[in-house]
């Protein structure tokens, strides 16, 4: 299990996580890192890029010693069922960002949400701590870069509003392609060791494209088509707000930076962020590859079961009524069992206790909307569900995941589109997963090709000798 204990080997620090002491962090601020050590200097702070710069070889440097002393370590067996099964449990990738612990939940970069919130202006790409000045350096870098081109304008404006916002969102990243840096170098035959300097550019222009495309077709869908200028001075969560029409609101622009920071990465083997890596091994440059990732969350069983946890919540009101007794709920949520659907926003492949994720959010709610009748009932589900599923028996993991609970705080504020809710998912999903395709360049990462059997062959490999 790759936990917050396996940080430390043999008493010896082992990741660039590691090497970030945290009580230091505490103390100083602008801090930069060097290598292993930690705390070099206080200076003018660097930006993301020269940072990347100065990491990417120790990186680098680093990786080689690990494939050196550990390349020939068994990370643990295969079986056929993992090969039936989704690929369930198979340790066969690296991400640097964040790692997913079954108890614990995400940690980006080595700390849990909670100490995210102590320590952090705002998390960024390297692992490090980033200052105050060096944050708001990066806001006006992300503003600067937002405007769409006009063709990509029209394309949104030409989809009918019956066409999903993920599918609408899909299409513009796709269609944001046209000005790929990276598929331009490429042609022009760049050396592979600068590919990375042109997935940077790409990552930080379509990053700082997302919210002029997902807030168009918000406003285009649900609204009157007119979308808000990007305030240059503002942070990427408040001009998100504006563009979707919400910023006056500073309860909505808090839960808005709460939900871009908890849905940003998941380590890299769920859909959205597996897809990301597949398609960019291909060297396909990250618009491609993040509008094959959005495709991913659009399914029902990853991103869209925000979606779906509304839709069902819904579903019951209209059937039991919004004050129901526990029977009732109980009663319904096996009869969701009985016909053969899953129950929405629980379950999950890798987690076995509470996402730390719903409960950032449940205690958002807590704060902000400890009476609303919809985070009764979602309260009223978190103490039952659970048990049905443990006693159904079929479920890994009876507990809530992230989506059990966004949707309910997005409807109290007043955005009440639930079709749009994965879009938002996505625009988040975006910074771990663009941050990686970044590193994966950096770091050489060859194209994935994992090896498949037939049915046939596993019957010839352990039945006929
Ligand atoms: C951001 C995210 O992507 S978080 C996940 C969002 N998705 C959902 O909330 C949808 C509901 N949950 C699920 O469908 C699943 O729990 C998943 C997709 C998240 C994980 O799937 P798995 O790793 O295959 O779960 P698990 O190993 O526990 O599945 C075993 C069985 O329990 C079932 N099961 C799992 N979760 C649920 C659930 N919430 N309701 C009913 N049945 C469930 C599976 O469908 C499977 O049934 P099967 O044997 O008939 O195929
Ligand atoms: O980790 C997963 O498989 C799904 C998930 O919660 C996410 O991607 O945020």
């Amino acid at each position: 299990m790759v936990g917050r204990g396996a940080r430390y080997q043999g008493g010896r620090k082992v990741s660039l996580t590691a090497v970030i002491y945290k009580p230091a962090l505490k103390q100083v601020s602008p801090i930069s890192f060097t290598g292993t050590s930690r705390l070099l200097h206080v200076s003018k702070p660097k930006t993301l890029k020269e940072r990347l710069q100065e990491l990417i070889p120790e990186k680098q440097d680093e990786i080689k010693r690990v494939k050196k002393e550990h390349g020939a370590k068994s990370l643990g067996n295969v079986t056929v069922d993992m090969a039936y099964g989704g690929m369930r449990g198979i340790k066969g990738l690296i991400w640097e960002g964040s790692v997913l612990d079954p108890d614990e939940g995400i940690e980006f970069r080595g700390y849990t949400i909670n100490e995210c919130r102590e320590i952090l202006p705002k998390a960024d790409a390297t692992g490090e701590v980033p200052s105050k000045e060096q944050v708001r350096a990066l806001s006006a870098e992300l503003a600067a870069r937002s405007a769409i081109p006009s063709f990509v304008e029209d394309l949104i404006d030409r989809c009918p509003n019956t066409l999903h916002p993920m599918s609408q969102f899909s299409l513009a990243v796709t269609a944001l392609q046209h000005d790929s840096n990276f598929a331009k170098a490429y042609q022009t035959g760049v050396n592979k060791s600068e590919y990375w300097l042109y997935m940077y550019e790409d990552a930080m222009d379509l990053i700082s494209k997302l919210p002029n495309v997902a807030g168009r077709i918000y406003r285009n869908v649900y609204k009157d088509g007119k979308v808000p200028p990007i305030e240059p001075d503002k942070d990427y969560s408040y001009n998100f707000a504006k563009i979707l029409g919400y910023a006056d609101n500073k309860d909505f622009v808090e839960l808005l930076r709460l939900y871009l920071t908890i849905h940003s990465d998941h380590e890299g083997g769920n859909v959205s962020a597996h897809t990301t890596r597949l398609v960019g091994s291909a060297l396909s440059d990250p618009f491609l590859a993040f509008s094959a990732s959005l495709n991913g969350l659009a399914g029902p069983l990853h991103g869209l079961a925000n979606q779906e946890v509304v839709r069902w919540i819904f579903q019951m009101k209209d059937a039991i009524g919004e004050s129901p007794s526990d029977e009732t709920v109980k009663e319904y949520v096996w009869n969701t069992l009985k016909s053969g659907k899953v129950v929405p926003g629980y379950g999950h492949a890798v987690l076995r206790k509470t996402d730390p994720r719903y409960a950032a959010q449940r205690e958002f709610a807590l704060k902000h909307l400890p009476n609303d009748p919809l985070f009764k009932l979602v309260s009223q589900l978190y103490n039952i569900v659970p048990g049905v599923l443990l006693e159904h028996g079929k479920t890994k993991n009876p507990w809530p995941n992230v989506d059990a609970h966004s949707g309910i705080l997005l409807q109290y504020f007043g955005l009440v589109e639930q079709n749009y809710y994965t879009v938002l998912f996505g625009v988040s999903r975006s910074l771990g997963v663009l941050s990686q395709l970044i590193w994966d360049r950096a770091l050489g990462f060859p194209i994935e090709r994992p090896k498949s059997y037939s049915t046939e062959l596993i019957k010839k490999m352990f039945e006929e000798h």
